[in-house]
């Protein structure tokens, strides 16, 4: 079978008749990008007992998770990262569980690239929707209407993964374990340190190469349900580096998990009904839960 390959794609051609980014635009996500990993770093680099006052609560997915509380694959002992979820919550809560004491500029800097993701995110939509053979376009776009309300739980998440020393490790506890995502799409915007991998058909791993000014696109369970498996969502994990210069520095990314309105009815978009229909929070709390103990979203 020939090497399997990440496909890397220029969205521009894909401009569906709106404007492409003028280099100006672009310039200014890419220095939001290396701006909310600075601010991250600030969080991330805080005393444990300062962070886990931001933690994130049983009833929200908002906040501060800590090292090994994820378990992302249930044959390995809990992922080696820590990270910071942010969802758009009502008024003051917005700003609420944020360190704004001690990172006054770490809110800006994710909400800021919460809306400039959702740009990219309504693109990639409505050209999967285009690439399909299904009678509404923009059926995807529509059903994620509600990003950047109450209305949507996805979740831009920073991510940091602590330098290793090889003592500090559990057998067998890697960056992240083998997974895969969840709602419909899932943007990663990586370091430069390397790690992510992405399961081939064969079961072999090959790397996510990181892409300065790139983005990784990945598919979840929701969309490969929503499509009847048309659409497959790939099992991918972040391994620890063999270098042990680059083993010594922390590795982060920036990952916006995206999901249907809450109330969006996730139902077979071929009609076959291989699968029975069911709201997009009820799947995603369904799937929380196999992840988090006690996970029920308001
Ligand atoms: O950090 C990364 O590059 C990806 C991590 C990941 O796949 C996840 O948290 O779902
Ligand atoms: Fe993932």
């Amino acid at each position: 079978m020939a090497a399997q390959t990440i496909p890397v794609f220029d969205f521009s051609a894909y401009n569906l008749n709106r404007n492409t980014p003028d280099a100006e635009t672009y310039q200014k996500l890419i220095d939001d990008i290396d701006n909310a990993f600075q601010q991250s770093a600030n969080f991330f680099t805080l005393p444990t007992e300062t962070k886990v006052k931001y933690s994130r609560p049983d009833n929200s997915n908002h906040g501060y998770v800590a090292i090994g509380s994820e378990c992302l694959s249930a044959n390995r002992p809990g992922d080696y990262k820590e990270s910071f979820n942010y969802i758009p919550l009502k008024g003051e809560a917005n700003t609420k569980i944020f360190p704004n004491e001690e990172v006054p500029k770490f809110s800006q800097a994710l909400t800021t690239l919460y809306q400039e993701c959702i740009q990219l995110i309504n693109r990639i939509l409505e050209v999967v929707g285009r690439g399909l053979p299904i009678e509404d376009p923009l059926l995807f776009v529509k059903a994620h209407e509600g990003l950047n309300s109450e209305a949507n739980m996805s979740t831009l998440r920073t991510v940091w993964y602590p330098p290793i020393q090889d003592d500090d490790l559990k057998t067998d506890q890697i960056r992240c374990g083998e997974h895969v995502d969840y709602g419909s799409i899932t943007l990663v915007f990586q370091d430069d340190k390397g790690g992510l991998q992405m399961a081939c058909e064969d079961g072999s791993f090959i790397d996510v190469k990181p892409e300065k000014g790139g983005v990784f696109v990945n598919l979840g369970y929701l969309m490969e349900r929503w499509t009847s498996d048309t659409l497959k969502a790939r099992v991918h994990r972040v391994v620890n580096p063999e270098s042990s210069e680059i083993k010594k520095q922390a590795r982060q990314s920036l990952i916006c998990f995206v999901n249907p309105d809450k109330a969006c009815i996730i139902k077979c978009v071929d009609r076959s009904n291989k699968y029975p229909p069911i709201t997009s929070m009820d799947f995603l709390n369904m799937k929380f839960g196999e992840v988090y103990q006690n996970f029920q979203t308001d």
